[in-house]
C-alpha cells in the first residue's frame, strides 16, 4: 500500500494529520455478509505518532494459557477501555472521525483502543476472530490504523477456503465489518526476513475484544 517505514524515517518533523474518509474509503465485500473497507495513507506524518506511542504507551508482555501450558503472547500490548484516556490526542481524533463516518452502522460507535507493538517479524497474531463479547453473535466493526513496518494481514473464511492478503502500511486504515468477526478469521503471520517494528491501533465498540 504505502512506502516502507524505513524510507519515511526522515519525516519525524512532520506533524501527523488524518485525511478525510468519505469517498476515499474503498469497500470490498467478502462472503457471508463480511466486508472490508480500506483507506490507504489515512494518516500522514505517521512517524511522529509512531515515535510518541512507542515511548508513551505502557507496553507490557502477556502470557496466556494454551493447551496445557503458559506461553508468551508474541507482541507487546496495551488495551484502553472506554473510560481510560487515550495516550495521544490523535487517537481521540481518529475515533471521532471514524464514528462520524460510520454513524448508524451496526457495531458502532467505536469506544476502545487496543494497541499492539510487533517488535520484529517474530511477533505475530495467530488465526482468530474478535469474538470475545458481542462479536461472537452480532455484526460488529473493528477499525485498524497501522503504523511502522508494513505487515500482511491475512483473512480466511471460517468455513474453509483460500485466504486473502492485505499489506498494511504506515498510516493505512482497514475496517472489518458486517459478519467479518464471526464468519472470517484474521492473522498477522510471522516473517522470517528482517522486519522492523509495527504498531497496530484497533478501535472497537464497547464489549468487543
Ligand atoms: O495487528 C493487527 O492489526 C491485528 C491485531 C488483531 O487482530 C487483534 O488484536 O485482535
Ligand atoms: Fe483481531
Amino acid at each position: 500500500m504505502t512506502a516502507g517505514f524505513q524510507a519515511s524515517l526522515l519525516d519525524l518533523g512532520e506533524e501527523p494529520g488524518l485525511g478525510p474518509l468519505g469517498a476515499t474509503v474503498r469497500r470490498t465485500h467478502l462472503t457471508d455478509g463480511a466486508w472490508l473497507d480500506l483507506r490507504p495513507a489515512w494518516l500522514t506524518g505517521a512517524d511522529a505518532l509512531f515515535d510518541r506511542l512507542s515511548h508513551k504507551v505502557p507496553w507490557h508482555a502477556e502470557r496466556r494459557h494454551m493447551y496445557d501450558r503458559m506461553v508468551a503472547v508474541p507482541r507487546l500490548l496495551k488495551f484502553y477501555e472506554d473510560h481510560e484516556p487515550f495516550p495521544d490526542p490523535l487517537l481521540d481524533q481518529a475515533m471521532r472521525l471514524l464514528n462520524a463516518h460510520y454513524a448508524g452502522h451496526p457495531g458502532t460507535p467505536f469506544r476502545t483502543a487496543g494497541l499492539c507493538l510487533y517488535r520484529d517479524g517474530r511477533d505475530s497474531v495467530a488465526w482468530h476472530g474478535d469474538r470475545i463479547g458481542r462479536g461472537a453473535v452480532e455484526d460488529t466493526m473493528v477499525a485498524i490504523l497501522s503504523l511502522g513496518t508494513p505487515r500482511p494481514l491475512l483473512l480466511r473464511p471460517r468455513g474453509g477456503g483460500p485466504s486473502i492478503r492485505h499489506d498494511l502500511g504506515h498510516g493505512d486504515l482497514i475496517v472489518m465489518g458486517g459478519t467479518c468477526q464471526r464468519t472470517w478469521d484474521h492473522s498477522i503471520p510471522k516473517l522470517t526476513r528482517p522486519t522492523g517494528p509495527r504498531i497496530s491501533i484497533q478501535f472497537r465498540p464497547h464489549d468487543v475484544r
